[in-house]
Formats: structure tokens, sequence, C-alpha cells
């Protein structure tokens, strides 16, 4: 029987900014239709690492990316890969909204766009389906020609979320989005995370403990650009294996 090949890997992954090494040598795998969060103090190296796995620190003035990530087994480094495609298949939800200073419809339809895509009666359907995966719908659904950057922070982040899936990834890659929203608008962006890893594969970085415990099934720690721990999420917080994990659950730092 033929081993299967994980979704998402990365393999001795080290990061540097100019001459400063900021990730070492990070291997991690991520499994399919579950989600992982990334935990560890502040500069720890979440974000940078983050970032390497759709080629985000492409657009980071003087960063080198060393090892290797391989999205269903190719090295998506290769010099064959389009990295604005690759990163229609691994999309980015960030700390802030990112959202262009165009209508609902016009944010969420932008990757197919993009794409080539012309067809109206598609683009409707999936802008559509997008903002109900996004469970955003109901509340924009009647002002989709109105500007996306007059909605609520926690409106702006599902319409920023439809808009990755919109593009039809297959990995969503979270960075701390939750984290300039109040705790309302943070529980419906994780109950639409739960319901969306039934058909994605989702990476979070997240601060807020709780969080990580709620929505995770696999749990990496970092500390300095290393990683410490990883494994299923109740365990490592149940019972974390390291002294230096079990001091930051205990908040002794970060
Ligand atoms: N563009 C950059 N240029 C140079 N150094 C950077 C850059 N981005 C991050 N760093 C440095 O890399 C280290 C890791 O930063 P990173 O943002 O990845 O950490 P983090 O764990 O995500 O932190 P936080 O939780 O505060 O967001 C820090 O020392 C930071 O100063």
């Amino acid at each position: 029987m033929t081993e299967k090949i994980p979704l998402l890997t990365a393999k001795n992954v080290t990061v540097s900014y100019g001459k400063r090494e900021t990730v070492h040598q990070l291997s991690l795998n991520f499994p399919e239709n579950k989600i992982t969060a990334i935990m560890g103090p502040s500069g720890s190296g979440k974000s940078t690492f983050l970032r390497c796995l759709n080629r985000s620190n492409d657009l980071v003035p003087e960063v080198q990316v060393g090892g290797e990530i391989q999205f269903r087994g190719d090295n998506i480094y290769a010099k064959k890969v389009n990295p604005a495609i690759l990163r229609t298949k691994i999309g980015m939800v960030y700390q802030q909204p990112t959202l262009f200073p165009f209508s609902i419809y016009d944010n969420v339809a932008f990757s197919q766009r993009m794409l080539g895509l012309h067809d109206r009666k598609m683009m409707q359907e999936i802008v559509e389906t997008s903002l109900q995966q996004a469970a955003i719908w109901d509340e924009v659904k009647d002002r989709l020609a109105t500007p996306a950057q007059a909605l609520s922070g926690g409106q702006q982040q599902r319409v920023c979320l439809a808009s990755v899936l919109a593009a039809k990834p297959e990995i969503i890659l979270l960075d701390e989005p939750t984290s300039a929203l109040d705790p309302i608008a943070s529980a419906k962006i994780e109950a639409t995370l739960i319901e969306l890893k039934k058909l994605y594969t989702i990476v979070i970085v997240t601060h807020n403990l709780q969080q990580a415990s709620r929505i995770s099934d696999q749990v990496a720690f970092l500390l300095d650009g290393q990683l410490v721990e990883t494994g299923p999420t109740r365990p490592f917080f149940m019972n974390p294996r390291e002294q230096a994990t079990s001091d930051y659950l205990n908040g002794k730092f970060g």
C-alpha cells in the first residue's frame, strides 16, 4: 500500500531576514481537513513561518527561505511554480482586513476575474457561495454594490475570508484573524472555521489559548523560531511534554 502524501509539509524550513535567522529548521505536517494552530510568544516567528506556506514572504525585502515546503508532494519554491496562482490555492487572511476600495461584490469577485472568469452568471454563483460559506451572505446580500470597507471589522474579516474562498483554495492560512475583533465577531469566525474544515485545510496563527483549544485539532508551539512541541490539541493543553510549553500555557512568558 502506498503511503498517503500529506497535503502540506514543511521540511527543515529556515527563514532569514538579511543575515538574521528567524526560523530555524522547522518541520511540520498539516493534515488535510484539520485545523492546525500555530502558537508562541510575540516575535517567535509564527507569522514569518506562516507566510512561507504560500510564498507571501516573496514580497518581503531581504527574506531568504531555506528547506522545503511541499504542497501535494511538490516543492512550492520550485522555479515552475507561479506564486500568484499558488496563493489562490493556499489563501491567506491577515490580522487586519485587507479589502480593496471596491464594492463587496467586486472584492469577492477579484480573484476569479484575475484568473480570467468573465461569465456573469458563474461569477454571481461563486460570489454568493463564497459569502455563504464565510457566513456573511445574510448580512450583505441586499448591499453587494456598497463599499466593502464601510462594513464593521468583523464583517470585513468574513468578506476577506469569502474573497479567499472565491479563489477556490485547498488551504486557508489565517494570521491572528480575530485579534482586532470583539468576542461576538470572533465567535462567528471560529464557528465558520469549524464548518469550513470539512472542505478545507486550515492553519491559524493565534495568541488566544482558548481559541486554539476550542477550534484546533493540532497545535504547533514555537519559541525563538524553533518548534518546541507539536501534537493533537487536547493532550497538548492537558499534558504538555515540554517544560517550555507548560510555562507558556501558564502565562510565564508571551
Ligand atoms: N519584514 C521583516 N524584516 C525584518 N525582520 C522581521 C520582519 N518581519 C519580522 N521580522 C522579525 O522576525 C522575528 C519574528 O517575527 P514574526 O512577526 O514572525 O513573529 P510572531 O511570532 O508572528 O510575532 P507576533 O506574535 O508579535 O506577531 C521578529 O524578531 C521580527 O522582528
